[in-house]
């Protein structure tokens, strides 16, 4: 397989006018560990949301975007069988997306769905095997012992490495968290990150993750993707990233931001460079 992630062409209008994406195009490879930045409204979610195939993009000639060699839309039109390419992908969002009411377990079981008659889920009724693989998973993320609790009584953090740890039982091959440390404390927030960043490199899930925590961008993610405006406006290794660059992208919170990010230019970065872009001036992407 050539691409975990490929995008070609994208850009999407919303009915209100906003130009949300705006003609963008990148490779992901599998195994790679790639950070979305951008300021508040620049576009990731609605990005995230289109590979899931949970939003259709504009009708653009030659758009497509595929996932793991599965196209999951093209030219506007989201494929068939989405569902079928959605289980080869895990997501993890801001606000978890547990069932408050039901055990960590059971939450962590629903990874399996696609490959379960859906009777079993309704009465929770899972295999010996089933369980030792939640488990396991749970294990992975340090919450074995909350697993037979009702997710509603976990702390953020943990609710937050519930949700990995059902894109593990899945078995997902790409991994799209949205934000997954937007409500977290800088603790809790550390150890989902090196959660992601574990899962990434034992595994080889291909993790993309999106973040306004710029610093957490270049510790943990090799390589990063800015947007701006809904355009790509960076692509390269997260150790290239600039104070100018980030002046650009996020204008008066820059200064908070390059407080927060000792760390520019200090990271080494262990994937293949791609090549950087040049902004404000024309934009090129990484082959
Ligand atoms: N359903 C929608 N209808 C109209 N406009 C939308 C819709 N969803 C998003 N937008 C607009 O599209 C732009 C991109 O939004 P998006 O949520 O993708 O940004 P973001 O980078 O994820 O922001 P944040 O970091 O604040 O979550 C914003 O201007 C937003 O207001």
């Amino acid at each position: 397989m050539s691409s975990a992630l490929r995008i070609q062409n994208l850009s999407k209008r919303f009915a209100g006018g906003k130009l949300a994406l705006d003609n963008v195009n990148l490779d992901i490879r599998p195994g790679e560990m790639v950070a979305l930045i951008g300021a508040s409204g620049s576009g990731k979610s609605t990005l995230l949301r289109h590979v899931a195939g949970l939003m259709a993009a504009d009708a653009t000639p030659g758009s497509v975007i595929e996932v793991a060699g599965c196209c999951v839309q093209r030219e506007g039109r989201i494929q068939r069988d989405v569902r079928k390419i959605r289980s080869q992908i895990g997501f993890v969002f801001q606000q978890f997306n547990l069932v408050d009411r039901l055990p960590v377990m059971v939450n962590v079981l629903v990874g399996r769905l696609h490959g379960m008659p859906f009777w079993r889920a309704w009465t929770r009724w899972f295999t010996a095997q089933e369980r030792a693989l939640a488990i396991e998973a749970l294990g992975r993320v340090g919450i074995a012992e909350c697993h037979a609790q009702r997710a509603s009584t976990l702390s953020g953090g943990q609710q937050q490495r519930a949700a990995i740890a059902r894109t593990l039982v899945q078995g997902a091959k790409v991994v799209l968290a949205d934000e997954p440390i937007a409500s977290l404390d800088p603790e809790a927030s550390r150890k989902v990150m090196e959660i992601l960043a574990r899962i990434n490199r034992e595994d080889g899930c291909t993790v993309v993750v999106s973040l306004h925590q710029v610093d957490m961008a270049m510790r943990y993610c090799p390589r990063v993707v800015a947007l701006h405006q809904g355009r790509v406006v960076f692509d390269g290794p997260s150790r290239e990233l600039t104070p100018a660059l980030l002046r650009n992208l996020y204008g008066m919170q820059a200064d908070e931001i390059l407080n927060g990010s000792s760390s520019l230019h200090e990271v080494p970065s262990p994937a293949p460079a791609p090549s950087v872009v040049a902004w404000p001036t024309p934009m090129a992407q990484a082959a």
